[in-house]
C-alpha cells in the first residue's frame, strides 16, 4: 500500500466559497472541501482570507508566498483556492515569489456552491490530483480549471461567466486532467526569474492601454505618481506617432515596458520600423514585454522594482524573456 500524499490547501475566498451574493455568506475551507476527496491524498487546510479576489492585495500574496514555501517543505504539493477574477494575476505573482519546486496549483469556481452544475468540487478534485502528482513538479505555478492545466505565465480569464473561462491564448494548456489523472502535453522552458523575488519596498506600477484616437491624457504626470509603467500598445507594440515623444520622455524618467493589448503572442520588436512602431519605441528606451501579456508584465515590473532591481536589471530580465534586444 502506498503512503498517502499530503496536499496543503490555502483558501482565500471567491465564488467557490460564496453561499449567496453577500460577502458575509462565505463558506469555510472545511465546508468548501466537504465531500471532495481524492484517493491517496490527505488534505491539510488553512483558511487565509475570505475575500472576493478583486480585493486581494500584494501584501496578501507576499504573505501567502511565504506560507506556501514553508508548507512545501513537508507537503507533496499546494492548492490555493480563490476567486477567479484576479486568478491569472495572483498565479503569476506567486510564480515570481515562491521558491518551492513542488506543484503549486490555483483553482476556484464560476458557479456558486449549491447551484446547478456547480464546478467547484470538480475543479478542487482536479487541482488536488495535480498538486499530489510528482510529475507536476518544476512546472512553475499552475492553474487547474475545467480539467485543464495552465501555466501561470500564459493563463487568462477569457469569459465573464463560462465555466471554461481559463485559457492560454496562442499556446494552449500545458496538460489536461483525465478521469482524475494529470496528463502533461508540454513543459515550460524555464522559470521567468532564476531566483524568487521579494516585495521588499512598496512600489506603484501603472498599466495604460492605448485606444483609437488616444491623446495620452491618462499618461499625464505618470512619472511623478508611479515607479514604472506598462503600456498595452496596439498589435505587436505600436503607438500613434503623436505619442512617441511623450513615451520617450516617460522612459527617460521611469522604466516603461511595451506590451501588446492583444493579450497573446510575443512582442519582439521585429516587424515595423516607422515612428511609433515597436522597433522605434524599443530604440527609444522602452523595454519589450516579450512573451508576457500586459497584466503579467506589470506584475513582473512591480516585483522586480520592489525587489530592488535597477533599470539595467529590469531590461535584462525582460530581455531574457524575449530573446531580443532589450531597451536601453
Ligand atoms: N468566479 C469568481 O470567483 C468571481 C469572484 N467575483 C471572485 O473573483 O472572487
Amino acid at each position: 500500500m502506498t503512503a498517502s500524499r499530503v496536499v496543503r490547501v490555502f483558501t482565500l475566498g471567491g465564488t467557490i466559497s460564496s453561499r449567496g451574493v453577500a460577502d458575509a455568506e462565505r463558506l469555510t475551507g472545511a465546508e468548501i472541501l466537504a465531500g471532495t476527496g481524492v484517493p491517496g491524498v490527505t488534505v491539510e487546510l488553512s483558511d487565509v482570507r475570505r475575500l472576493p479576489s478583486s480585493s486581494l492585495s500584494f501584501d496578501d500574496l507576499a504573505e501567502l508566498a511565504g506560507r506556501i514555501d514553508e508548507a512545501s517543505a513537508d507537503a507533496s504539493g499546494v492548492v490555493v483556492v480563490q476567486g477567479t477574477d484576479t486568478l491569472e494575476e495572483t498565479a503569476f505573482l506567486l510564480d515570481l515569489l515562491c521558491a518551492a519546486r513542488t506543484p503549486i496549483v490555483l483553482t476556484g469556481a464560476m458557479r456558486r456552491p449549491g447551484t446547478p452544475g456547480e464546478d467547484g468540487p470538480a475543479n478542487l478534485a482536479a487541482a488536488l490530483a495535480v498538486a499530489a502528482d510528482p510529475g507536476c513538479r518544476d512546472l512553475g505555478v499552475l492553474v487547474v480549471f475545467a480539467d485543464e492545466i495552465h501555466s501561470a505565465r500564459l493563463v487568462r480569464k477569457t469569459h465573464t461567466t463560462s465555466v471554461a473561462t481559463f485559457a492560454s491564448p496562442g499556446a494552449g494548456p500545458l496538460g489536461v486532467v483525465v478521469e482524475g489523472r494529470p496528463r502533461l502535453l508540454l513543459r515550460p522552458a524555464r522559470r521567468v526569474v532564476a531566483r524568487p523575488l521579494r516585495l521588499r519596498t512598496p512600489v506603484r506600477v501603472a498599466l495604460a492601454e492605448l485606444t483609437l484616437g488616444d491623446r495620452g491624457e491618462l499618461l499625464d504626470g505618470v512619472e511623478d505618481r508611479f515607479d514604472g509603467l506598462v503600456v498595452a500598445a496596439f498589435g505587436a507594440g505600436h503607438a500613434p506617432t503623436w505619442l512617441v515623444e511623450r513615451l520617450t520622455a516617460l522612459a527617460a524618467r521611469i522604466p516603461v515596458v511595451l506590451a501588446s493589448r492583444t493579450g497573446a503572442g510575443p512582442l519582439l520588436g521585429h516587424t515595423y520600423r516607422g515612428p511609433g512602431s515597436e522597433y522605434d519605441l524599443l530604440g527609444r528606451g522602452l523595454v519589450p514585454a516579450g512573451v508576457l501579456d500586459a497584466r503579467k508584465a506589470r506584475l513582473l515590473l512591480h516585483a522586480l522594482l520592489a525587489d530592488g532591481a535597477d533599470r539595467s536589471r529590469v531590461a535584462e530580465v525582460f530581455g531574457d524573456l524575449t530573446g531580443a534586444t532589450s531597451g536601453r
